[in-house]
């Protein structure tokens, strides 16, 4: 029997809300108003543009992963592929631990470092030399005229690594072979344990460029967030708390970038970046999906997913109805 490749699935709220308005470094629901009417018809404005932008978002980056397939040549093609020498030896300890029968998180945490009590853990994940041979691969790509598709709007200098064939072989195979061991141990509550999509993208700061990043929660359920270099000054991660907690009462944590190492935390942990002061800073991210956890309750706007079917990867949503759906069709077919 053959099944259709699985459709993707947004949620309708990313076409309404969380609109990250650049002049205020807030994110606006579409119902929200202004004081003025001239900063109401700006921020309508931006609103407008943003969803036509995010409509048009998945038919264009498929058209640019089509044109990079084509006609860019990578600098290093063995970055495209994981391999063990890539990971640190402290990241194999651990993720072995999390695969013994005996493992649990009490032991799981003598491999981590635990960054205060918000389940916030850092630990060693690529060496160094890996992380400076992927920039020097994506400033190659920067570097050509290729269409680029920046992660966000709220990240203009980004990559998105999905667009450059970094997802099957590099970043699946990390999340689902490495990274899921430690995630099930560390956030079951939060899909750490079936984790089945994700985003890959970088993150790039520099002094004519992007220097920070507004406080935001993630679209996803857990976030690997590993420090590439290159040479920088602050630019520090902060950390709050769940979104949940009303902002008077938040405490914040601030966590500095390691070269290699990763933090892991819950999506929904609210947190920004302090501008870097000299240097380029960049950062690998993995926004991490679990569709049983999302599918009940969108991370986003917080009620359950309306679905939109999309273009391209979607947002790790999915519909049972509809594969079946899908399945049949194709055997009519055939
Ligand atoms: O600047 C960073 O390293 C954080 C990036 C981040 O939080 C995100 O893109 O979701
Ligand atoms: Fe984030």
């Amino acid at each position: 029997m053959m099944t259709a490749p699985k459709p993707s699935y947004s949620c309708a709220c990313f076409y309404t809300d969380n609109i990250f308005i650049q002049e205020f470094h807030v994110h606006v629901l579409s119902s929200q108003g202004c004081r003025t009417s001239e900063q109401f018809r700006n921020v309508l404005e931006t609103i407008k543009k943003e969803v036509e932008r995010r409509r048009k978002l998945g038919e264009e980056s498929l058209h640019r992963r089509r044109e990079i397939s084509l006609h860019y040549k990578p600098l290093y093609p063995e970055v495209y592929v994981l391999q063990e020498s890539f990971l640190a030896a402290e990241f194999l300890t651990a993720v072995k631990y999390s695969k013994s029968p005996q493992a649990n998180v009490e032991g799981l945490l003598h491999h981590l470092h635990s960054i205060t009590d918000k389940r916030i853990y850092r630990l060693p994940v690529f060496i160094p030399e890996f992380c400076a041979k992927l920039v020097e691969e994506l400033e190659n790509f920067e570097r050509s005229d290729l269409p680029k598709g920046r992660p966000n709007t709220m990240n203009n200098y980004g990559i998105l690594l999905n667009e450059l064939g970094f997802v099957d072989a590099l970043t699946a195979p990390l999340c689902e072979k490495y990274i899921e061991p430690l995630t099930s141990l560390l956030f079951p509550d939060w899909g750490g344990g079936c984790l089945d999509s994700h985003r890959a993208f970088v993150v790039k700061y520099a002094l004519q460029e992007d220097l920070d990043l507004s406080c935001h929660y993630d679209n996803a359920e857990v976030t690997l967030n590993v420090s590439l270099g290159k040479e920088f000054t602050d630019g520090n991660l902060y950390f709050s708390d769940m979104k949940e907690v009303p902002v008077n009462e938040r405490t914040y944590a601030e966590v500095e970038h390691i070269t290699g190492q990763g933090i892991l935390h819950r999506g929904q942990h609210v947190h920004g970046a302090l501008p870097i002061s000299s240097g380029e800073r960049w950062n690998l991210i993995l926004w991490m999906r679990a569709s049983d956890v999302r599918n009940k309750c969108c991370p986003m706007c917080d009620n359950e997913p309306v679905l939109v079917k999309t273009l391209g990867d979607g947002d790790g949503f999915t519909s049972v109805r509809e594969d079946r759906e899908q399945t049949v069709d194709i055997c009519t077919l055939t």
